[in-house]
């Protein structure tokens, strides 16, 4: 489990983002983090990494503090423009010892990347698919991933979507912040509504659906009111 404890953040004079956001991310599941524009779950993911200094709060991964057990997707390319996607991930494969060969070449032909692709010359959906690629083939537990889907068109959507219920995600336990729902509704697991800075409501998607009938989207509509 993944667990996030009384994560508070403050951007300099801004008013605080975070006040105070607990809430767990169990293996084998899909946990969307959802909140409206500017609510700040692109903060907790880095928060969560330890790219983004964070004011208080803890994270613990199945009862340690160290990172090492999560990888991170995040919604912009952070390999250097001038490298190949060959380049990234020789990169990727020296530098990290739980990097996944073999699923990264599975997914260079799934997802129709060249080697010789040179990143700062691919469409954005291209380094959005190269992106999820050195995420997904790191072997590591707990996968963050930052609006994975922003940006990807309808046939790629689907693949990333067949992608969750795969072997690639299978034992694993994921966190997706997504403004997409439409696309991912059916996979998730449990949803996680963030708002004023603190989680205001949790679902189980399964008992939304199955129970009450409803859509994350119309959850959305109840619990932020609009
Ligand atoms: N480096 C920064 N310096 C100052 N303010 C920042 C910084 N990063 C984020 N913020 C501010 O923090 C707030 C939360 O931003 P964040 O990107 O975490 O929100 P988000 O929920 O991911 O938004 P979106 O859905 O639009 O992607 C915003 O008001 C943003 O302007």
């Amino acid at each position: 489990m993944l667990e996030v404890h009384g994560l508070h953040k403050k951007y300099g004079r801004k008013r605080p983002v975070l006040q105070g956001v607990s809430f767990s991310v169990p293996l084998n599941q899909l946990t969307c983090l959802i909140g409206l524009n500017g609510e700040g779950k692109s903060t907790i993911l880095k928060g969560i990494m330890g790219l983004v200094p964070l004011d208080a709060g803890t994270v613990v991964v199945d009862g340690e503090t160290s990172r090492e057990r999560i990888a991170f997707v995040p919604d912009i390319s952070t390999m250097p423009g001038y490298m190949t996607v060959g380049d990234a991930i020789l990169y990727m494969q020296d530098f990290y010892p739980d990097w996944n060969q073999k699923n990264a070449e599975e997914l260079m032909t799934i997802f129709k990347l060249l080697s010789t692709d040179q990143i700062r010359d691919l469409s954005k959906g291209n380094k959005a698919k190269v992106n999820l690629l050195l995420g997904f083939s790191l072997d590591r537990p707990y996968l963050l991933l930052d609006e994975p889907l922003a940006g990807i068109d309808l046939f790629t959507k689907e693949q990333i979507a067949w992608i969750f219920s795969s072997h690639y995600m299978e034992g694993r336990g994921i966190l997706m912040t997504t403004h997409e729902i439409a696309e991912v509704e059916h996979l998730i697991d449990r949803v996680v509504y963030l708002q004023d800075g603190k989680v205001v409501h949790e679902d189980d998607a399964e008992e939304m659906r199955e129970l009450y009938g409803k859509s994350v989207q119309d959850r959305m509509r109840e619990v932020f009111q609009r």
